[in-house]
C-alpha cells in the first residue's frame, strides 16, 4: 500500500445503547475513534430501521468537531442529501444498487459540501462500483449483508478489496460488517484502510485498546 494512505477507525454506534447516543459517541471519540460511522436504514432498502437526519443533527449540536460519515442504507439516497448536509454530515456514503443515476447523486452530494462514499452489498460485483471511483472519495465494500450489526464477517469479500487496492493504490477503501480483532488482519492484508467496527468495539471492555489494535494492524500493512 502507498505510504500516505491513512489508517482510520470509524466505530459504528448501531449496537450501542441508542438512548445514550451522545454519551456513547463521545466515549468512542475519547477512546481514539477517528470518525463516527452512522448507520441510516429506511426499512425498505434493508429490513430494519434506525434513525435519520433529525437525530444526526441533534448529535452534531453536541459534538462539534468529529467527522461524521452516514452509511445510507436507503432506497432513495438522493432524497436525504440536503437534509444530511444541513445536519452537519461530512461524508455521505450510499449504496449504488437502488440508484439509476449514480453520477448525478455523486454530483449532488459534492454540491452539498460533503464527501462522497459509494457502497456495494456482498452480491454486487466490484466492477459495478469501479465505474464511479473518479466521482467519489471512498468505496465501501460491505462484509455482511447490510441491515444488522453483529453478523459474521464474509471473508470472500476481500477479493474485491484486493482488486481495488491493486488498481487504485491511493483510494480510500472502507470495510464494514463483522470487523474486529479477529478479522482485522484479513482486511488490512487485503488493503482496506478505513475500518468500521460496531459490536467488537462497543462490546469491548477496553475500547481504547481495541481501537488502537485495529489501527495498528492497518498501519502495519500500509508500511
Ligand atoms: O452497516 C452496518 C450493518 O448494515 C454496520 O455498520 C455494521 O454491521 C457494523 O456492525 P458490526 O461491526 O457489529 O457488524
Ligand atoms: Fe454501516
Amino acid at each position: 500500500m502507498a505510504k500516505h494512505l491513512k489508517a482510520l477507525i470509524g466505530p459504528s454506534i448501531l449496537n450501542s445503547d441508542l438512548s445514550k447516543l451522545y454519551e456513547e459517541s463521545q466515549k468512542l471519540l475519547d477512546n481514539g475513534a477517528d470518525y463516527l460511522h452512522l448507520d441510516v436504514m429506511d426499512g425498505h432498502f434493508v429490513p430494519n430501521l434506525t434513525f435519520g437526519h433529525p437525530i444526526v443533527k441533534c448529535l452534531r449540536s453536541k459534538i462539534k468537531n468529529a467527522f461524521f460519515e452516514t452509511h445510507m442504507m436507503v432506497s432513495n439516497p438522493e432524497q436525504w442529501i440536503s437534509p444530511m448536509a444541513d445536519a452537519g454530515v461530512n461524508q455521505y456514503t450510499f449504496h449504488i444498487e437502488p440508484v439509476n443515476d449514480v453520477e448525478d447523486v455523486c454530483r449532488k452530494i459534492k454540491e452539498n459540501g460533503m464527501k462522497v462514499g459509494v457502497a456495494i452489498k456482498p452480491g454486487t460485483p466490484v466492477s459495478e462500483v469501479e465505474k464511479y471511483i473518479s466521482l467519489s472519495d471512498m468505496v465501501l465494500i460491505m462484509t455482511v449483508e447490510p441491515g444488522f450489526g453483529g453478523q459474521k464477517f464474509m471473508e470472500n469479500q476481500m477479493e474485491k478489496v484486493k482488486y481495488l487496492r491493486e488498481h487504485y493504490p491511493l483510494l480510500d477503501i472502507e470495510v464494514d460488517g463483522g470487523v474486529g480483532p479477529a478479522t482485522i488482519g484479513c482486511c488490512a492484508d487485503a488493503g482496506a484502510n478505513m475500518i468500521v467496527s460496531g459490536t467488537a468495539v462497543i462490546g469491548s471492555q477496553d475500547q481504547a485498546a481495541t481501537i488502537k489494535l485495529l489501527r495498528d494492524t492497518v498501519i502495519e500493512s500500509i508500511k
